[in-house]
């Protein structure tokens, strides 16, 4: 353990991941102290976080937000500093005194202050799944430029990290590992048919079976979109080919992800499904650290399934894997018709089985360049996000 605090930045901490992060950190007192905390629309609930963690800085997308925050800071006779907007987002993750950054904003929006931890070399805790998705190459590239850590927070990216050997790097073959064996609860439809999901709701798309999560992440559960972009945030994290990462329907969801190695051995990381374990890894690698996680009673589990996935019912899986093997922008714009395609069903302006629909015909629209820079990237992102709703607009 180092001699002093580690101070943490929480990206996205009014979250689902954020709040678990923060659970975790309360533990700790002695090995972390939060610098800052973040969110969007929430601030009743950032609030809250600022009396209980009483971070230097709290930031807030609005300045209207800001002031009222402000103000009820001031009154909590609280010093900490309030900032508004995508900016400061940054700010606070590049900033010399932060030695960890928890990325859990979600979608789209957490790429630049994520990019920006990596590049400053901070610990980065990746939980946002769609900045690797966007940006794959250039952000790999700037892990190893800047030295940065990144520890996977992802509870399936996070079991494969425990299961490959520490120094995985340069490719799987070297390292005696031949898949990479996704676990995929299956979702709260798992076994429907594409006619009866049809009609489904967004609160029955949320009603995840075995998670607590966001709900823009339960409704990629729910597609197998989530299993998607988790094979692109494999091939990217492990430098394994699409191929080489096998996804397995696991409904209990116990076991969290496997790697197979060629001597026929298949390491597993088993837990109850509490997104504390992989938080408390990765704040704590290589040492352990209480989570406040309850063990695995395995005679209360009694038996765990495995199947494959149903790709006809769920084609978003089909989707990614495609994106993924094209390659450079593709998976930018697939996550963007994706986030798109999320939100119209959320609003009850698209049906569930219209998210893949969507995706396709975006991933058709839009042209495939080159991923090397930022700014491609984001133009990418733009383009896919206009033809989304256009898409939706003339149906
Ligand atoms: N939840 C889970 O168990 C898991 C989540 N993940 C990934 O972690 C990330 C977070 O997921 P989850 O915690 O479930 O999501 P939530 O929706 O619960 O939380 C999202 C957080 O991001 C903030 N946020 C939303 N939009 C913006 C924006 N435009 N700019 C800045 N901040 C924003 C929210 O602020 P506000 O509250 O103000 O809206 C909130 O703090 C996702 O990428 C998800 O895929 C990965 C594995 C498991
Ligand atoms: C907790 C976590 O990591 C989620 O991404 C979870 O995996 C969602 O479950 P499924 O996508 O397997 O339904
Ligand atoms: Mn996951």
């Amino acid at each position: 353990m180092s001699e002093r605090p580690q101070t943490v930045t929480v990206l996205g901490a009014t979250g689902s991941i954020g709040t678990s992060t923060l659970d975790v950190l309360a533990r700790h007192p002695e090995r972390y102290r939060v610098h800052a905390l973040t969110a969007h629309r929430a601030r009743e609930a950032l609030l809250a976080q600022c009396r209980a963690h009483r971070p230097a800085l709290a930031v807030i997308d609005r300045e209207e937000d800001a002031a009222w925050l402000r103000e009820r800071l001031r009154e909590a006779g609280l010093a900490t500093e309030v900032r508004a907007g995508p900016e400061a987002l940054v700010e606070v993750s590049e900033a010399p005194e932060v030695d960890v950054v928890m990325a859990a904003i979600v979608g789209a929006a957490g790429l630049l202050p994520t990019l920006a931890a990596v590049r400053a070399g901070k610990r980065v805790l990746l939980a946002n799944k769609e900045a690797l998705v966007m940006s794959g190459g250039l952000f790999m590239d700037a892990v190893a430029r800047s030295g940065a850590t990144l520890l996977p927070i992802d509870s399936e990216h996070n079991a494969i990290y425990q299961c490959l050997p520490v120094e995985h790097r340069g490719g799987l073959a070297r390292h005696g590992v031949t898949r990479l064996l996704l676990t995929a609860s299956g979702g709260p439809f798992r076994g429907w048919s594409r006619e009866t999901l049809a009609a489904v709701t967004p609160d029955q798309a949320c009603a995840h079976p075995n998670w607590s999560m966001g709900r823009k992440i339960s409704v990629d559960s729910a597609t197998l979109m989530n299993k998607g972009l988790e094979l692109i945030e494999a091939c990217w994290l492990f430098d394994a080919r699409p191929d080489q990462v096998q996804v397995v329907v696991h409904p209990q969801s116990v076991i969290h992800s496997m790697a197979a190695y060629s001597d026929g051995s298949v390491l597993a990381q088993l837990g109850n499904p509490d997104m504390r374990t992989p938080i408390a890894y990765g704040l704590a690698w290589p040492e352990r650290i209480a989570a406040g996680v309850e063990p695995l009673d395995l005679f209360a589990v009694a038996r765990l399934d495995f199947e494959a996935p149903d790709e006809e019912a769920f084609p978003c899986l089909r989707l990614a894997r495609e994106a993924m093997a094209e390659g450079g922008t593709a998976p930018a714009v697939l996550n963007a018709a994706n986030e798109v395609g999320v939100d119209a069903f959320l609003d009850g302006r698209l049906g569930f089985a219209g998210i893949g629909e969507l995706v396709a015909r975006v991933r058709e629209a839009c042209p495939v360049e080159a991923a090397g820079e930022l700014e491609g990237i984001l133009a990418a992102d733009a383009r896919a996000r206009r033809e989304a709703r256009a898409w939706l607009a003339r149906r």
